[in-house]
């Protein structure tokens, strides 16, 4: 074995493990003398290396006491985590904290520093070198106020400062508690382009957050929590399929359909017929609502053709994830 090959090995040797998936079992977490606060209930969570993972539930849900026992910053009561392969709390997990970011819901920004000396400070507490810090602040678009006091920014410009101590040391995972609160449209869209770029970099990214539509349309999955509880878990579409939601029809129809439409639908499983808002008396309106089950959804499209060019326009409208948040609850 020459001395090249002797150095390979014992690069692979210590080389970490590649990434593995984010697991937790049956982890729960209680508060108060008496653990009679069960913030986290039975948790069983997988989510893949690479992932954009949501985590969605209203206030006091656990979104954040979950967050913070998978950074290993709070003990579970009982149950099993890992993270980047390692057990959460067990001897080496400092070490992966390190490929870790994370934005908590209200991080601490101290007014009297500047943005580049704000992030220098969370570099020190990172372990990290300062030498990446005006790069970060320009990737989240505040190099023009990178000497200014932290005062004067604004709450957007605070989010992103936030967002900035967060991507320090080219985190392999980002745990990112409510990160789009208080940002603009703009500032949002922003934020998704940086973590799609981050994602094409192999990084995993889980975050929290209330609006429901903005996560639909981004995460590849995500989990409903309620009351420290998984309700639901999968992607949007699974979510939908598995509660099997009716879907929506909205029809445009020429006037004098009433009769007509109540013959094609004779037979077919459509549940309401409303006239959408703003529209006149209900049946003989020219905007309709219909709703039906999604699996006889082709069969009632293929009998409104028969309305032939009384029908004037059809839209199916899918649930929204807020109907699946909402549709799971209680
Ligand atoms: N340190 C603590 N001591 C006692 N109870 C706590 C503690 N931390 C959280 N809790 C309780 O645990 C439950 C879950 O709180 P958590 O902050 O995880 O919810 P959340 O989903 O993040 O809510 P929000 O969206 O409001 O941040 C709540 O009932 C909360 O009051």
């Amino acid at each position: 074995m020459n001395a090249d090959t002797s150095l390979s090995l014992a690069a692979i040797a210590t080389a970490p493990p590649p990434a593995a998936p984010i697991a937790l079992r049956g982890v729960e977490k209680r508060f108060g003398p008496a653990g009679q606060i069960r913030a986290v209930a039975g948790v069983d969570l997988d989510i893949p290396a690479g992932a954009l993972f949501g985590l969605i539930g209203h206030n006091g849900a656990g979104k954040s006491t979950l967050f913070k026992m998978m950074l290993g910053l709070i003990t579970p009561s009982a149950g099993s985590i890992t993270v980047l392969g390692r057990p959460v709390n067990g001897p080496d997990f400092r070490q992966v904290r390190r490929s870790i970011g994370y934005l908590p819901e209200n991080v601490v920004l101290y007014d009297n520093l500047t943005g580049l000396e704000t992030l220098r400070f969370f570099a020190d507490l990172k372990g990290v070198s300062h030498a990446g810090c005006p790069a970060v602040l320009e990737r989240v678009g505040l190099a023009h106020a990178a000497v200014r006091r932290v005062r004067e920014y604004s709450k957007g410009m605070r989010q992103r400062l936030g967002f900035a101590q967060a991507l320090l040391g080219n985190p392999r995972l980002l745990f990112l508690d409510e990160p789009t609160t208080g940002l603009d449209p703009e500032a949002i869209r922003d934020f998704y382009r940086i973590i799609a770029e981050l994602r094409g970099d192999g990084v995993t990214v889980v975050l929290t957050s209330h609006i429901l539509a903005e996560i639909q349309e981004r995460v590849d999955s995500l989990a409903v929590l309620e009351a420290g509880r998984i309700k639901a878990q999968g992607t949007v579409q699974q979510l939908r399929d598995g509660l099997n939601l009716p879907v929506t029809l909205a029809l445009r129809l020429a006037e004098g359909h009433g009769p007509l439409l109540q013959a094609v639908l004779t037979g077919l499983p459509v549940s309401e017929v409303t006239a959408e808002e703003g529209a006149s008396a209900p049946v003989d309106a020219a905007h309709l609502l219909l709703s039906c089950p999604r699996d006889a959804k082709l069969a009632v499209v293929a009998a409104l053709m028969g309305l032939g060019d009384r029908l004037l326009d059809l839209q199916v409208r899918e649930p929204s994830l807020e109907d699946v948040f909402f549709g799971t609850r209680g």
